[in-house]
C-alpha cells in the first residue's frame, strides 16, 4: 500500500523525523514538512535525553517517552538501550502503576494496543488483523488486568502493562517491536472507582467469570493462533482464579507463557542459587517458606520444588522443606478454601502440636524456622523488624526476598532488612533498590523481578519457533543466571545488575534456544542456535525504506 507524505511521518515503524536524508526527503515528498537541518540518530538520541532529563519526576517522563515511542520507534529504543537501567523503573514497573490507575483521564492514543470486548467478540478476529496492520505478529503480551502488580483489577487501563512488558522485551532482548502486539481483554472490572467514573474508557460493568469468561480467552487464543502461526503467547496480571487453569490449559498445545506464574519462578530460582553460591550452602538444605500464596508465591514455589527433583531429591521428602503463609496463616490440607496451587504444599496440621495458633508469618516463622523467605503479598511492611531477627537467629545468611510491587507494596525494604541482620540477609527486591553501605561494606542489591529473565526467554523460545515452552527451557534459563555475579566480592548481589540486562538477555536466550533445539522442538530446521538468536534480534538504527510514496 502506497503511503502519504504526511502518512509516512505519522508512522513510528517508518518515520525518522528530521534524520530523513535529503535524498528521502526529494523521494518521498518531505521537503518543507521538516526543519531543513538533517540530523544523525545520534544527534535526536542526545537532544531526547536532555528533553527527558527536564521533566519534573518520573510520570512526566514517562508521558515524555510515549509521546517519542508513538513518535519514532527507532528513536526511542536507541534512546532506552542507552539508559536501560534508568529507564527501565520510568518505562516500566514502579511508574506504570502510576500511568494504569490514571489510564483513562491521561489518555492520548492507543499506542498500537488491541483492546478485545467481552461484550464485542464478533470483533475480535477484525481488531486483531487491523492491529497488525499486515505485520508478521510473533509476540502478544495479553492481560486482562485483573491482578495488575500488587495494585488489584483496573479493568481496559491495564493495557499499560501489556504495551509496557513489551516495550522491555525489545529494549532487553532486540524484539523486533513490528512483529509484537499488546492486547488487553475487557471482561468488565470489579474496581467500584472505575465503574463510577464517567471518564472510565472500559466496559462500565462487573467482571464476568465462570463458562463465559474462559469462551472469551478461548476465542481469543484460537483467533490470534489462526491470525499469526508462530506466535509467543505471554499472559500477565490475570486473576489469581484464572492464571493457573489457563496456563494449565495451554501450556502443552501452544507456545505460551505465564510470566507471573513461571517468569516469576526462574528469576527467584536464580536468585536463590545466586544466594547459594555466595553462603556455599546446599539448595536441598533450606526450609522455603512463601508469604503470599497467590499467582506468584506458589508458581515460584513450584520452580524451586523441581529444582529440589532435579537435584536428585525424592519429592515426598522435598514437599517437606515447603511451607505456603496466605491470609489464614500457614496453609493446612484440611482448608477448603485452598487453590488447587496451594494445594500442591499444604501442610499437615498433626505435624504441629500448636497448628491452630499458626495464623500468622510470626508464629509460622517461629515454628517452621525457615532458611528462605519470599514475599508476594501484596502486604507492606510485614516483613517486620522482630519476624526477621526471629528468621536470622535460626540461620546464618538467611534468604529474604520481599518481592510485592510497585514500591509501596513491598514486605520490606532492603536496607531494614540488612541492617536488622546484621549484613548477614542475602536480599533481593521486586524493584530497583539503592546499595546499602553497612559496616564499611557496600551491599549490592539484585532486582528479582521477572523483567530479568522474561525478553531472553522470549527471545530464545522465538528464535527457534519452538512448538512449546516447556519445563526444561524454564530450568535452562533460571540456570543460565548463575556464576554472572562474583560470588567472593563482599556484598555482592544474588542476581545480575539490571545494567547488563540486554547482556544476560542474551545468555538467557541462547540458554533456551539451546535446550528446545535439544529437545527437538523448533519448528523449522536450525544449524546454528547463536546465529538464530542473532538473527531475530532488532537493532535499533535507521534502514533503508522499501516503500511507495505518492506525492
Ligand atoms: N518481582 C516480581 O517479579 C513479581 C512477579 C509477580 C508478582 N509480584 C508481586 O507479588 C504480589 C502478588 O502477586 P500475585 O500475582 O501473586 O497476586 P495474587 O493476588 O495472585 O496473590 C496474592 C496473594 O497474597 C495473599 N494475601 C493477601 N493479603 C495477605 C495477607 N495479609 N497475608 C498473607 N497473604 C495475603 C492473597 O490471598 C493471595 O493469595 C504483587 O504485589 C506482585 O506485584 C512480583
Ligand atoms: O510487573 C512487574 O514488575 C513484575 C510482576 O510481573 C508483577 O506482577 O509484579
Ligand atoms: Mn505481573
Amino acid at each position: 500500500m502506497p503511503y502519504t507524505p504526511q502518512q509516512l511521518l505519522h508512522d513510528p515503524f517508518l518515520n525518522k523525523g528530521t534524520a530523513f536524508t535529503q535524498a528521502e526527503r526529494d523521494a518521498y515528498g518531505l521537503n518543507g514538512l521538516l526543519p531543513s537541518a538533517i540530523q544523525t540518530l545520534d544527534q535526536q538520541v542526545r537532544q531526547a535525553y536532555a528533553q527527558f532529563q527536564s521533566k519534573a519526576d518520573m510520570l512526566e517522563q514517562r508521558l515524555f517517552l510515549m509521546q517519542l515511542f508513538n513518535t519514532n520507534h527507532v528513536l526511542y529504543y536507541k534512546l532506552f538501550s542507552q539508559h536501560i537501567a534508568e529507564f527501565m523503573p520510568v518505562v516500566y514497573d514502579p511508574t506504570i502503576a502510576d500511568t494504569i490507575e490514571n489510564y483513562s483521564a491521561l489518555f492520548m492514543e492507543p499506542q498500537n494496543a488491541t483492546y478485545l470486548s467481552i461484550d464485542a467478540q464478533a470483533d475480535i478476529e477484525s481488531a486483531l488483523r487491523h492491529s497488525a496492520n499486515g505485520r508478521d505478529i510473533r509476540l502478544i503480551v495479553v492481560s486482562d488486568a485483573e491482578g495488575i502488580l500488587g495494585i488489584g483489577d483496573w479493568g481496559t487501563q491495564g493495557v499499560d502493562i501489556a504495551v509496557g512488558k513489551l516495550m522491555v522485551y525489545t529494549a532487553a532482548a532486540g524484539i523486533d517491536p513490528s512483529q509484537v502486539l499488546p492486547v488487553v481483554l475487557d471482561a468488565g472490572t470489579n474496581n467500584q472507582e472505575l465503574l463510577a467514573d464517567d471518564l472510565y474508557l472500559g466496559n462500565r460493568h462487573k467482571r464476568v467469570y465462570g463458562d463465559a469468561y474462559h469462551a472469551f480467552v478461548d476465542q481469543f487464543v484460537a483467533t490470534a493462533q489462526r491470525l499469526f502461526p508462530k506466535l509467543y503467547l505471554h499472559f500477565e496480571d490475570f486473576g489469581r482464579a484464572n492464571a493457573a487453569d489457563i496456563l494449565d490449559q495451554y501450556k502443552n498445545e501452544i507456545t505460551t507463557f505465564n510470566d507471573d506464574i513461571q517468569g516469576t519462578g526462574i528469576i527467584v530460582l536464580a536468585g536463590m542459587l545466586g544466594a547459594l553460591n555466595i553462603s556455599k550452602q546446599k539448595m536441598t538444605d533450606q526450609v522455603y517458606m512463601s508469604f503470599g500464596a497467590g499467582t506468584a508465591g506458589a508458581g515460584i514455589a513450584a520452580r524451586v520444588y523441581e529444582e529440589f527433583l532435579q537435584q536428585g531429591m525424592a519429592p515426598a521428602e522435598a514437599k517437606q522443606h515447603f511451607y505456603l503463609v496466605d491470609k489464614q496463616g500457614l496453609l493446612f490440607a484440611d482448608d477448603p478454601t485452598l487453590t488447587p496451587a496451594q494445594r500442591e504444599f499444604a501442610r499437615d496440621r498433626s505435624e504441629f502440636a500448636n497448628a491452630d495458633e499458626l495464623t500468622t508469618l510470626e508464629a509460622a516463622v517461629k515454628a517452621v524456622h525457615p532458611t528462605v523467605l519470599v514475599g508476594t503479598s501484596t502486604q507492606p511492611g510485614t516483613f517486620t523488624e522482630s519476624i526477621i531477627k526471629e528468621m536470622a537467629e535460626n540461620t546464618p545468611r538467611p534468604i529474604i526476598f520481599p518481592l510485592s510491587n510497585p514500591t509501596k507494596l513491598a514486605e520490606a525494604t532492603a536496607d531494614d532488612l540488612i541492617r536488622w541482620t546484621d549484613g548477614r540477609a542475602l536480599v533481593a527486591t521486586g524493584i530497583p533498590a539503592a546499595p546499602v553501605a553497612y559496616n564499611g561494606v557496600t551491599y549490592e542489591i539484585g532486582q528479582a523481578n521477572n523483567a530479568l529473565v522474561y525478553p531472553g526467554l522470549g527471545l530464545g523460545t522465538i528464535a527457534v519457533a519452538s512448538k512449546l515452552l516447556t519445563d526444561d527451557m524454564i530450568s535452562a534459563a533460571a540456570h543460565s543466571l548463575g556464576g554472572i555475579v562474583d560470588p567472593e566480592q563482599p556484598g555482592a548481589a544474588v542476581l545480575p545488575p539490571v545494567t547488563k540486562l540486554d547482556a544476560f538477555s542474551k545468555t538467557v536466550a541462547l540458554a533456551v534456544a539451546n535446550q528446545a533445539v535439544t529437545d527437538g522442538l523448533n519448528q523449522e530446521p536450525i544449524q546454528d542456535v547463536a546465529a538464530a538468536v542473532a538473527a531475530t534480534q532488532w537493532q535499533p538504527e535507521y534502514q533503508d525504506l522499501d516503500i511507495e510514496v505518492i506525492k
